[in-house]
């Protein structure tokens, strides 16, 4: 079993993004958004600029890695397909993390995680590319044991273990199996050398109980959930919300309090 770590939150903006394209007056801020999360204690800032540019555009790219330039402890991750225009993102930024998405470009929400041994071969030049720039890489992944070897093979650093089904067994008889599917997961991961990060549909509900069962988990990016719940809170008072949350589940799982 691995050594009890510290669980960073990372917000993701991808919604206030969204919200802002409604209209061509520039609120709500990303950049006031991302600023208020990083001075309320959150560890860094998540985006997914999707081709189509429903959300998340490259300007907004651009101005977050020179705010996060500002916040040296922080961390950038940038979510995409590296097969459509992740790369150029990745190139022109070097952001800390790159998470690999095998999403489609029309696609609705990220759904499922990349396949091996099916997408080995035109990953692993990719994530060859990423570490020559510097950038850690996550694989975005759904919480099945036997397929944690294989990313490692291909040269990931870290997966993102694919919440929605958890989040979608929350409060059901399932949610125990479900849990225990993704200790299992990470616990292969971490076996094979990676580092385990996760994400999708987590809130403020079932977020204490992910935290406490899986092991060696070093990150969760939360998103729609979290602006939901900003709207409500505000910034400050989500981010506390949030980490408060963590800081239970560490508690339980034995680990520190949330870096
Ligand atoms: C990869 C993932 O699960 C999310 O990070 C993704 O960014 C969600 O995308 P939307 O915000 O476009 O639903
Ligand atoms: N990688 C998951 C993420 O960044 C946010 O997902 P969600 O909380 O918006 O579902």
């Amino acid at each position: 079993m691995s050594s009890p770590c510290a669980t960073a939150l990372s917000v993701n903006v991808n919604k206030v993004a969204l919200v802002r394209n409604t209209r061509h007056l520039g609120i709500p801020s990303v950049l006031t958004a991302a600023r208020a999360c990083l001075r309320a204690g959150a560890h860094g800032i998540t985006v997914h600029p999707r081709p189509d540019g429903r959300h998340i555009r490259a300007q907004d790219v651009a101005e977050l890695a020179a705010l996060l330039r500002d916040w040296p402890r922080a961390e950038y991750n940038i979510e995409g397909n590296p097969t459509q225009n992740l790369m150029d993102f990745i190139r022109q930024v070097r952001p800390s993390q790159a998470t690999f998405v095998p999403d489609s470009e029309d696609q609705f929400t990220s759904d499922h995680g990349w396949s091996f041994p099916q997408d080995a071969e035109r990953l692993r030049p990719l994530i060859a590319e990423c570490h020559a720039l510097g950038v850690r890489v996550s694989l975005f992944m759904d919480p099945v044991a036997a397929q944690m070897a294989p990313a490692r093979a291909v040269g990931a650093d870290r997966v993102e273990l694919y919440t929605e089904p958890y989040a979608a067994a929350w409060g059901t008889p399932g949610q125990d199996a479900q849990l225990r599917r993704y200790a299992e997961a990470a616990h292969a991961a971490l076996q094979a050398g990676l580092g385990v990060n996760a994400g999708h549909d987590l809130n403020l509900d079932n977020l204490a109980a992910f935290v406490a069962s899986v092991p060696g988990l070093l990150e969760v990016s939360i998103g729609h959930a979290f602006v939901s719940d900003a709207l409500e809170l505000g910034y400050e008072r989500a981010v506390q919300a949030y980490l408060a949350c963590m800081d239970r589940g560490m508690a339980e799982r034995g680990a520190g309090v949330a870096r």
